[in-house]
C-alpha cells in the first residue's frame, strides 16, 4: 500500500517541488515588486530582467548539480513555475492579455501537477514523459492553434477578449476538470498510468471505487473538460468546438482500446462493471463485447 505524504514523496518528485516553487516564488516577488513599491526606471528593470536573469542563472547551476533525469526533471519544473508566475502576473492585466494569463497559469500548473501526481501515486513508473509536455504532435499542433486564435483575435479586436465572465467559466470548468482527474489518479495508484497497458501487471487490480464508482473513466471525463475550459479561458470561439470535437473522438478512441484490453484483463468482472457504471463522458459508450462481434 502506496502511502501518501510529502514526506515519503520520491526524490525526484522533491526536486520538481523545490524548483517549481522556488522559480514561482522568485518570479512572482519581481513581477509584484512594482505593485508594492511603485513603478521606478530601476524597479521596471529589476521586475523584467531580474526573472530572465534568475532563470538563466538557475539552469546554469542545474546544469553543473545535476545530471541527466534529475536536470531533465530540474529544468522543466522550474520552467513551468516560471511560467506559471508569469501567467498569474499576466492575469492581473486591466485588459484582455488577463485572460491569457490566467490560461498560462491554469496550462503550466497542469502539467506540473501531472508529473507530482504520478511522483506521489506511482513512482515507479515515473518519467520525463510525467510532464505530459511531450503528449503528441496533435496536443502541440491544438496548442499552437490556440495561441494563434486567441493572438489574431486579440490583435484585430480586443473587445473580445474582454468578456471576463465567461472566461472565469471556462476557468472553473478546468479547476473542475483537474480536480476530477486528479482525484481518478490519486483513487487508482499503481492501476494509473498514463500510456494504456496492453500487458497485464500481476499487481494490477480494477478500481471500481471512489471516484471510479460514478464513471469509468474520470481521468478522461476531467481532462476532457480541462481542454474545453483552457479554450473558454482564453475566448476562443473556434478553438472551443475544435478542442470539443477533437479530444471527444481522441477519447472515444482511446476508451475503446483500453476498455478492450481492461475486458481481457478483468473478464467477467468488467462487463458487471460497465453494467453498472457509464464511461462518464457524453455519448461515448466504450467496448462492449457486442461491439467486437
Ligand atoms: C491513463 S489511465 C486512464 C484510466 C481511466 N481510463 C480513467 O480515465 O480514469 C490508463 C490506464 O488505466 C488502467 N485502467 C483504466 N481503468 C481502470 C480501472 N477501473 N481499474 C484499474 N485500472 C484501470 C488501464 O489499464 C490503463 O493502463
Amino acid at each position: 500500500m502506496v502511502e501518501l505524504s510529502v514526506k515519503n514523496i520520491c526524490p525526484a518528485g522533491k526536486q520538481a517541488l523545490v524548483c517549481f516553487l522556488l522559480s514561482s516564488t522568485i518570479f512572482t516577488i519581481s513581477f509584484f515588486s512594482g505593485n508594492v513599491f511603485g513603478y521606478s526606471a530601476e524597479l521596471w528593470a529589476l521586475t523584467y530582467w531580474g526573472p530572465a536573469l534568475y532563470f538563466c542563472l538557475f539552469n546554469f547551476v542545474l546544469r553543473y548539480c545535476y545530471k541527466e533525469f534529475m536536470y531533465e526533471v530540474s529544468t522543466r519544473a522550474a520552467f513551468l513555475g516560471c511560467a506559471f508566475a508569469t501567467g498569474l502576473y499576466l492575469a492581473t492585466f486591466d485588459s484582455g492579455v488577463s485572460t491569457f494569463g490566467a490560461y498560462l497559469a491554469v496550462l503550466s500548473f497542469f502539467h506540473f501537477s501531472e508529473f507530482m501526481s504520478v511522483a506521489l501515486t506511482n513512482p515507479s513508473t515515473l518519467t520525463i514523459d510525467s510532464f505530459i509536455l511531450n503528449h503528441s504532435v496533435q496536443y502541440a499542433i491544438a496548442a499552437v492553434a490556440s495561441w494563434t486564435e486567441w493572438g489574431l483575435e486579440y490583435y484585430f479586436c480586443p473587445d473580445m477578449k474582454t468578456c471576463y465572465s465567461l472566461s472565469c467559466v471556462g476557468l472553473a470548468l478546468c479547476i473542475g476538470g483537474e480536480l476530477v482527474r486528479k482525484s481518478a489518479m490519486f483513487t487508482a495508484k499503481t492501476n494509473f498510468n498514463h500510456t494504456v497497458q496492453f500487458v497485464k501487471k500481476p499487481d494490477h487490480r480494477l478500481v471500481t471505487h471512489g471516484v471510479y464508482a460514478l464513471c469509468r473513466h474520470p481521468s478522461y471525463v476531467g481532462w476532457f473538460y480541462w481542454s474545453v475550459g483552457t479554450q473558454i479561458i482564453l475566448l476562443n470561439p473556434f478553438c472551443v468546438v475544435a478542442y470539443g470535437l477533437a479530444s471527444w473522438s481522441f477519447f472515444r478512441e482511446r476508451v475503446f482500446a483500453e476498455e478492450a484490453t481492461l475486458l481481457a484483463f478483468f473478464g467477467a468482472q468488467y462487463v458487471q462493471y460497465q453494467k453498472k457504471v457509464p464511461t462518464g463522458l457524453p455519448l461515448i459508450k466504450g467496448y462492449t463485447i457486442d461491439s467486437s462481434q
